[in-house]
């Protein structure tokens, strides 16, 4: 299995080698053509706008809605995950292109500048489940996201309190901090075949959302082999599935 990464900036190296972690190739994509023996792509965190520019220089984006549109796995993290939205609000005065394909809004810069970055332990139940380990995941949230709304198809993984008041700065000097006007906003998604965290699991130690994605990539293409004409046989048999430590 052939996992590629979107290598035009941001932590693609850090995402390579998660997946290495954890027996799975990581290939850094940079050309359109690549795409097409690829069965999943991570889209890093970096920059969003940056990225788009990149992605237009390279002629990049027909290549890479293709590959969503076909259903094959995607999971974009931070600015990845901006990439990927089919909304995104908060951004540069002239906008910025996005993938799309992911049923959501987000706001680019939820959170703040730099300054306001924040480290915080998220509960998710769904990676808890599938994956094992603690409840909890260690999220670096990096001039982070949010989602604010999400389609009816998209399934919500994880949320996060912070205040009401959206002062950034309380959430990043203290994340626990219980304070009674609390609301929840979204950080991490799953539609189909499309995954989106607004932090970087690959800035971790826990290579759990790896695993998880790798998981959804087994199963894509499994449905592929099974919707492929006639009773599969052995000559229809999935790839093999990466080695899990
Ligand atoms: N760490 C990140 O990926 C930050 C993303 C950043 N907010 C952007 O606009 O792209």
């Amino acid at each position: 299995m052939a996992v590629g990464v979107l290598a035009l900036q941001g932590s693609f190296n850090e995402h390579v080698a998660a997946l290495r972690k954890i027996g799975v190739k990581g290939v850094e994509v940079r050309k359109p053509e690549q795409l097409e023996s690829l069965s999943a792509l991570i889209i890093p965190g970096g920059e969003s706008t940056t990225m788009a520019k990149l992605a237009e220089y390279h002629n990049l984006f027909p290549a890479l809605r293709d590959f969503v549109k076909m259903g094959k796995p995607v999971w974009g993290t931070c600015a990845g995950l901006i990439f990927l939205a089919d909304k995104a609000v908060g951004v540069k005065s002239g906008g910025q292109e996005l993938l799309g394909g992911l049923d959501c809004t987000v706001h680019r810069n939820f959170f703040g500048s730099q300054v306001y970055s924040f480290e915080a332990d998220v509960l998710v139940p769904e990676l808890a489940a599938k994956e094992g380990g603690p409840e909890t995941f260690r999220g670096v949230f990096i001039r982070s996201p949010a989602i604010l709304e999400a389609g009816p198809d998209v399934e919500i993984l994880a949320d996060l309190s912070v205040p009401s008041d959206k002062s950034t700065k309380s959430v990043a000097q203290n994340p626990e901090e219980k304070s009674e006007t609390l609301e929840k906003v979204i950080i991490a998604v799953k539609q189909g075949n499309l995954l989106g965290t607004v932090f970087h699991p690959e800035l971790t130690a826990d290579t759990r959302w790896h695993s998880y994605f790798l998981k959804m990539v087994g199963d894509a293409n499994m449905q592929n082999c099974s919707s492929s004409e006639g009773v599969p046989d052995g000559s229809q048999r999935p790839p093999d599935l990466p080695i899990y430590q």
